[in-house]
This record gives C-alpha cells, sequence and structure tokens, in this order.
C-alpha cells in the first residue's frame, strides 16, 4: 500500500455510544418488497456485517438508516433517536460507497471538509477536524491533492475521512473495499480493524458480499437473502452452528447431507453418526465443513466412490459419492491420492457435524 497506514490520534468520531435500531423496516418500490419486516440491532460500538447475495436487500437497508430510502413500515433509531421521519444531514452518520465518490474538483482536504462545512461547523473548527480525520486514514500528507492525484485505495482512504470528519454516530459501509484488488483489500481491511479498535464507541454497519470481510471484520454478521434476514450471530456462530441451510453455504463452504433422525443420533443409509446440534424429529440436514471430514478410518465413518479429486497445492479436494450423496473432504495434500472411482472412506467428529435446526429457525 502506498499510502502510510491509518494511525488514530484523538477520535475524530463521536464520542457518544450510538447503536442503530430496526424495528419492523420493509421498503417497497412499487409492488416489489425489498426489504421485508427488518428486526436487527446494532450495539453501540459493534461492527455489523449485513451479507448477503445481490439484489438481497443489504444496500436498501443502509440507505434505511442513512435517510435515502423511506420505509414503507417500522421504524429506524439510532441511539434511543427515531430518525425515521428525519432528512439524512439530521441523522449524524458517516457514510463511505463502493466508488469513492469523491468531488473531482476539490482537493481532498476540501472533500473532508464538505460535509463539515454543510453541517455548518464553527469555521475555526473545520481545519483541525479535517487535518485529524486525514491523521487517522494516513492520508494528511496528500491534503493538496486533487482526487485524480491519487491511487484507488488512497480516495477511499480520503473518503472515510470524509466520513468520519463530521464525528458521526454511526458509520455506514457500502461495499467499500470491492473496487480494490485484492492486495489492497486485505491491506484496507487490517485498517479498518485497526480504525475501529481507535474509535471504539463508533458503531458500523457494514454492507458486503464478501464473507471473508465479513468473517473478519464483523463482531456480529446478520445473513440476508430474498429481501429478509435470515441468519444473525458472531462470525464463530454462524461457522460453527448455522441456523439455516443458507447460512451454512453461504458463511464457508459446506457439506449439507440429508439424514434420518431417531433417539438422539442421526443416520445415514443405515450409518450411525453422532452429531451435535438439534437432535429432534425423524429427518434432518447435517453440515460438516470440508476441511473438518478427514480421509479413512474414524469416528462417523462413512464409505464411497470418488468422484472428484482436486489439487489445490497446498491440499487435496476429494469428494466422494455416499448413499446418493457428496461428501467433499478438504486434506492436506497428499502423496498418493486416490484415483476416480477409487472406494475411500471419510470421516468426522461429532462435534464437527451439526444437525441444523428444524424449520431454520433464527437463533435468539
Ligand atoms: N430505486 C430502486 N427502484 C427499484 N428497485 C430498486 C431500487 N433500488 C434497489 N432496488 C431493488 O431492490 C432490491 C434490493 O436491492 P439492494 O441494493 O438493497 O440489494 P443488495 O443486497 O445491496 O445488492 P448488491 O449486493 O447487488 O448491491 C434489488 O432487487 C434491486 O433491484
Amino acid at each position: 500500500m502506498s499510502a502510510p497506514a491509518m494511525t488514530a490520534a484523538a477520535p475524530a468520531a463521536g464520542t457518544r455510544a450510538s447503536g442503530i435500531r430496526f424495528e419492523g423496516v420493509s421498503v417497497a418500490y412499487g409492488d416489489t418488497v425489498v426489504l421485508d419486516s427488518l428486526d436487527l440491532t446494532v450495539e453501540p460500538g459493534e461492527v455489523m456485517a449485513l451479507l448477503g447475495p445481490s439484489g438481497s436487500g443489504k444496500t436498501t437497508a443502509l440507505r434505511a438508516v442513512a435517510g435515502f430510502v423511506t420505509p414503507a413500515s417500522g421504524r429506524v433509531f439510532i441511539g434511543d433517536r427515531d430518525v425515521t421521519g428525519l432528512p439524512p444531514y439530521k441523522r449524524g452518520v458517516g457514510m463511505v460507497v463502493q466508488q469513492y465518490a469523491l468531488f473531482p474538483h476539490m482537493k481532498v482536504e476540501d472533500n473532508v471538509a464538505f460535509g463539515l462545512k454543510a453541517q455548518k461547523a464553527p469555521r475555526g473548527e473545520i481545519g483541525g477536524r479535517v487535518a485529524e480525520a486525514l491523521r487517522m486514514t494516513g492520508m494528511d500528507a496528500y491534503a493538496g491533492r486533487y482526487p485524480r492525484e491519487l491511487s484507488g485505495g488512497q480516495q477511499q482512504r480520503v473518503a472515510i475521512a470524509r466520513a468520519l470528519a463530521i464525528q458521526p454516530d454511526v458509520l455506514l459501509l457500502d461495499e467499500p473495499l470491492s473496487a480494490l484488488d485484492a492486495q489492497l483489500r486485505a491491506g484496507m481491511l487490517a485498517e479498518l480493524a485497526r480504525l475501529h479498535r481507535e474509535l471504539p464507541d463508533l458503531s458500523i454497519l457494514y454492507v458486503t458480499h464478501d464473507q471473508v470481510e465479513a468473517l473478519t471484520l464483523a463482531d456480529r454478521i446478520a445473513v440476508m437473502d430474498k429481501a429478509r434476514l435470515r441468519d444473525c450471530g458472531t462470525p464463530q456462530e454462524l461457522y460453527r452452528r448455522p441456523a439455516t441451510e443458507f447460512t451454512a453455504s453461504f458463511v464457508g463452504n459446506a457439506n449439507l447431507l440429508r439424514v434420518a433422525v431417531a433417539d438422539g443420533a442421526a443416520s445415514l443409509d443405515g450409518t450411525r453418526l453422532e452429531v451435535s446440534g438439534d437432535v429432534t424429529g425423524t429427518e434432518g440436514t447435517l453440515c460438516v465443513r470440508p476441511h473438518l471430514v478427514g480421509l479413512g478410518d474414524g469416528p462417523n465413518a462413512l464409505r464411497g466412490a470418488v468422484t472428484g479429486l482436486q489439487w489445490r497445492g497446498s491440499s487435496h479436494r476429494v469428494t466422494v459419492a455416499v448413499a446418493g450423496q457428496e461428501v467433499t473432504a478438504e486434506v492436506r495434500e497428499l502423496r498418493t491420492p486416490p484415483g476416480l472411482g477409487d472406494e475411500v472412506t471419510v470421516h468426522f467428529a461429532a462435534e464437527d457435524a451439526h444437525l441444523l435446526p428444524q424449520g431454520g429457525a433464527l437463533r435468539g
């Protein structure tokens, strides 16, 4: 990264710890509901990722907080304030979108000052707050440049500085890294994490369709699909104990196996499997992560023919057909990998085999 690291001095953002609360928020365009009864709370100082595929309603939810869309029903709170009817500039939010959105004809320092001037901040304060925001994002040496004289990553830092300069109660980030190349994205992700450590009271709502960004940065992840919230929990909860098949396959790769359930255990094609999770009812879906499936004998052993083999440098992915279903094992690179059609045994530990809740209920 060519810019210096974002370093935090005195916080430029608000020191009032305010969370965000969606209460039954629905948004529709014509007859199409694009956000359906969203109930979600972002705690003060929390980083919440809104994760979901394209068109699932993430940006709409963010824009409802910013005040750029009006809910058909429901209310949005920032801290204790019901902001549902407030115009955007009265909400105290900083927002950064994917495409930098800097004013091309303004120098960096003027871009960062823009929100402060719009807010009619006292003239004597503006210079200091701009300098502080630029210092926090590592861009103080670039104050006199125009956006066209900056790299994409530097422009996005300026956009973040501009959002922080107004000392927002909450920071809204809409795919802020998706226009950057992979290497720069990884660096910026670490910078954002550091920035939040320096501004622990700032609540952040972070829209992304990239599970790595969500897993890396978020305290909790809200998983959205088709206008609805499907699951919400810490990255570890969602990864280890997903509530729905959608979460299991969207947050990390997953083997999802249809199994019969009886007497507190599952079974697949007559083989009894010790599992964790919701062992009620007569059938269920078992989630096992490929890297937790081993090749060879062990607990919960299943036998089948190899239907797929991929070499990935440090690992092999071996897919095995077991009673008409496929189980993929991601194992350390094998010296003598099996061939397609070979009979092999795969296994997994009970604590790594999670039976999804019946009906895909949201966790409490
Ligand atoms: N101004 C609008 N008029 C009509 N439909 C809209 C408008 N804005 C968004 N939509 C629709 O609302 C749905 C949700 O859009 P939204 O931008 O919230 O999704 P998203 O999850 O953020 O997707 P992406 O990751 O692609 O940005 C989409 O089907 C989209 O086409």
